[in-house]
């Protein structure tokens, strides 16, 4: 070893020695927080502040997703001295949703596999699980019903919000495509990777498409089957013990899929919020015209607008929207008040921090 080698390493003893310090001050100062507060310990408005905080002040040379990712694990581990936090989520292990638990909540909680969106809306309501997490839509596929029924029915709020890029992977037991007679997803996964399918697999010989019941279940049935392979994100290879015979197979490589976090309680103004609600109207011409019109009366900008039908009475439609700000802020709260004394139904879902 040279002698700068040497040197630099005991530098970055030194370093690791601050940082260990600091992190211990860092906890012990979470847990007299913890103390101090009343109701759950985690505070998405307050993480929020955080990330965007450490942002901006960044120097350099780790990029701002490498702080966030540094800092979410942190503050996970300092929550979770507060308290311990289970999250539901759309299971089994290695699925996106996993990732997504992962990437909001970080390592240190206890994550609860759900067989489906409902389940996670019950684990949540029942108090089985403190937090759910819950797809809500994706950029090639579009909206997650499911979810936006269940939204309308539950007493649950939208406590945030996350964006996770979808890189699908084909995994099978060997390399070898030649060799796969059946290809193991879920139908959406199979929607994304098309044209991947068409062009490197069908050319071969006849290969069955099976759908399953996620992505993990189909790695599952692959780690079960030296013919078969499955499409699913990189995490589920991990779990089941297969191999990438092809990564990064979407059609879209821009592919992501948004995800909600539903708890029970009201979520304070971060500064940087997102307020979603469903609103319906009469059928009539020009009635869905006067239904936005106070957002531009009071200048909230509409983030999303999706109809989904009321399933109430036929051919008619209720208005799932998101808008830019809190309740709490002067022109939202505003607006919100128009739209109470105009529409026929409002269900205002949550105020939260913008991903
Ligand atoms: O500020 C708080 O309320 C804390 O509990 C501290 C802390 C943190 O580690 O910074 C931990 C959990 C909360 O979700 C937000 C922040």
């Amino acid at each position: 070893m040279t002698e700068q080698l040497k040197q630099l390493r005991n530098e970055i003893d030194a370093v690791d020695d601050e940082l260990l310090r600091l992190i211990s001050t860092r906890a012990r100062l979470a847990q007299q927080v913890g103390r101090q507060k009343s109701g759950t310990a985690y505070r998405p408005e307050r993480e929020s502040q955080i990330f965007s905080r450490l942002q901006q002040s960044n120097p350099g040379p780790l990029r701002d997703e490498h702080i966030v990712h540094l800092f979410t694990e942190i503050i996970s581990v300092c929550r979770a001295l507060e308290e311990p936090l289970t999250v539901a989520y759309l299971g089994p292990q290695g699925t996106f949703s996993e990732e997504a638990v992962t990437k909001r909540f970080g390592s240190a909680v206890t994550s609860l596999p759900c067989s489906s969106i409902d389940d996670i809306f019950r684990k949540v309501e029942s108090g089985a699980a403190s937090y759910g997490v819950v797809p809500v839509e994706n950029s090639t596929e579009g909206a997650v019903g499911r979810t936006m029924d269940l939204l309308l029915q539950t007493p649950l709020k939208i406590c945030g919000e996350l964006e996770l890029p979808v890189h699908q992977c084909l995994m099978a037991q060997q390399t070898d495509l030649t060799a796969i007679r059946k290809i193991y997803s879920h139908p959406q996964s199979f929607a994304q990777c098309q044209v991947w399918i068409n062009e490197n697999l069908q050319s071969l010989t006849a290969v069955d498409r099976i759908d399953a019941a996620s992505n993990a279940d189909a790695a599952r049935q692959a780690a079960a089957d030296s013919s078969a392979a499955a499409i699913a994100g990189k995490k589920a290879a991990e779990v089941f013990g297969l191999k990438v015979c092809a990564a990064n197979i979407e059609d879209n490589p821009n592919n992501t899929t948004r995800f909600l976090v539903i708890g029970s309680r009201d979520v304070a103004r971060s500064g940087r919020d997102k307020t979603s609600l469903a609103m319906a109207t009469h059928n009539r011409p020009g009635a869905v015209h006067e239904l936005l019109a106070p957002f531009a009366r009071y200048q909230v900008s509409m983030t999303r607008l999706e109809s989904r039908p009321s399933r109430a009475s036929l051919w008619e439609y209720v208005f799932f929207t998101d808008i830019a700000g809190h309740q709490e802020d002067e022109n939202v709260a505003r607006a919100l008040q128009a739209l109470r004394d105009n529409t026929t139904f409002l269900k205002i879902f949550g105020s939260y921090p913008a991903a």
